[in-house]
């Protein structure tokens, strides 16, 4: 090496900033009834899983948005993308000019029930935050703005949402959890899934009181207890998404007779998620869905992770 050592005052201006940020499944998802602001309240047990979308920030003459990935059909690339809504709120909040191209690379099902939008949406805050050296801004404030799944994509690894799902404690677990996620072709709209299950419910005459959280459920993450966490999953959207979608049924019961030790709808959905006993046992289960037929993929993955973490650049 010959060239100079820079000096130790050079301040290197960051060119570019890549964030992974992961998605989530929810491992009971409770809710109450709707609101006057027509949101419900939850108890919305958030478990962050290694399926990832990277969004990169980079500075540029205005806001732009690249999507890329396969099956990216139906995501926005003009300002409603939720990363660029991200990018103009801080920009906001920092009084500066929302100049940066935003390119996501999408893994996460779209519109499936595992807060993709709400992930790139956490990503773009965190890089935008590191290129315009916005380290002083609370950035979990902002994302409770953008969405009600934003900030849990900020915080990773298993959380209890509550209020709006905007709330969140994180929850202890003792240990690694392995995962099947079976994709359908299209997705289902978050509003249209909480409007069926509110018309479900009305239609039963069933009265509906306060989300609670499932004690057995927390004892079992504590604990690290598959088999007990796979008995107590549990979704209230699940009736409204496999009445928008009934084919999620059959999805379901292949699972079911691959040895999961749990399995539900995704949120909203309409992505089905299955508890694997190992890791062994989650790729044989996603071989057996795929090969079904009944599905678009069938993929592994592991929680907990962490969530939006700078993996390039800043
Ligand atoms: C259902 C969940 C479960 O985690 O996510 P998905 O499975 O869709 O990813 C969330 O509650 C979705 O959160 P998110 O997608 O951020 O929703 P928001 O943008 O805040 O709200 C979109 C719409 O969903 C409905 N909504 C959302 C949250 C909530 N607690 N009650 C609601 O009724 C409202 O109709 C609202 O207008
Ligand atoms: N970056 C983004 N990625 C995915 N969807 C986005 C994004 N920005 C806005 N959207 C819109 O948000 C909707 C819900 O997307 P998504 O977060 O993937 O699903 P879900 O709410 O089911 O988890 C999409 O159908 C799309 O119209």
């Amino acid at each position: 090496m010959t060239g100079a050592p820079a000096a130790p005052d050079t301040i290197m201006a960051v060119t570019a900033v890549t964030v992974r940020v992961p998605a989530k499944v929810n491992l009971q998802l409770a809710v109450g009834p709707l609101r006057a602001d027509g949101y419900h309240d939850l108890v919305n047990v958030f478990h962050a899983v290694s399926l990832f979308d990277e969004v990169t920030a980079e500075p540029a003459d205005e806001l732009t948005v690249t999507v890329r990935g396969e099956s990216v059909e139906g995501v926005p690339v003009g300002e409603d993308n939720l990363a660029a809504r991200a990018a103009r709120l801080l920009a906001e909040r920092i009084g500066a000019r929302p100049d940066v191209a935003l390119t996501i690379h999408k893994t996460i099902p779209v519109a499936g029930g595992m807060a993709g939008g709400s992930a790139d949406a956490a990503a773009a805050l965190v890089a935008c935050a590191r290129l315009w050296d916005a380290s002083g801004v609370r950035l979990a404030d902002l994302a409770a703005d953008l969405g009600s799944d934003v900030p849990f994509a900020l915080l990773g690894g298993t959380a209890i949402g509550t209020g709006r799902g905007e709330v969140l404690t994180p929850v202890p677990v003792g240990g690694r959890f392995h995962w099947v996620f079976a994709l359908a072709d299209g997705g289902l709209s978050t509003p249209a899934v909480y409007a069926e299950c509110d018309r479900l419910r009305e239609a039963a005459g069933q009265r509906v009181g306060p989300p609670r959280r499932s004690q057995a459920l927390l004892d079992a993450l504590e604990r690290g207890d598959a088999e007990a966490l796979g008995a107590a999953l549990a979704n209230d959207l699940q009736p409204a998404a496999l009445s928008l979608r009934p084919s999620l049924r059959r999805t379901l019961q292949a699972g079911r007779e691959g040895g999961a030790l749990g399995a539900l709808v995704s949120g909203s959905g309409p992505t089905c998620a299955f508890l694997a006993r190992s890791a062994g046992h989650a790729a044989e289960l996603a071989a057996a869905l795929s090969e079904a037929g009944l599905v678009r993929a069938a993929v592994s993955a592991h929680g907990p992770v962490p969530g939006a973490t700078v993996v390039a650049g800043g």
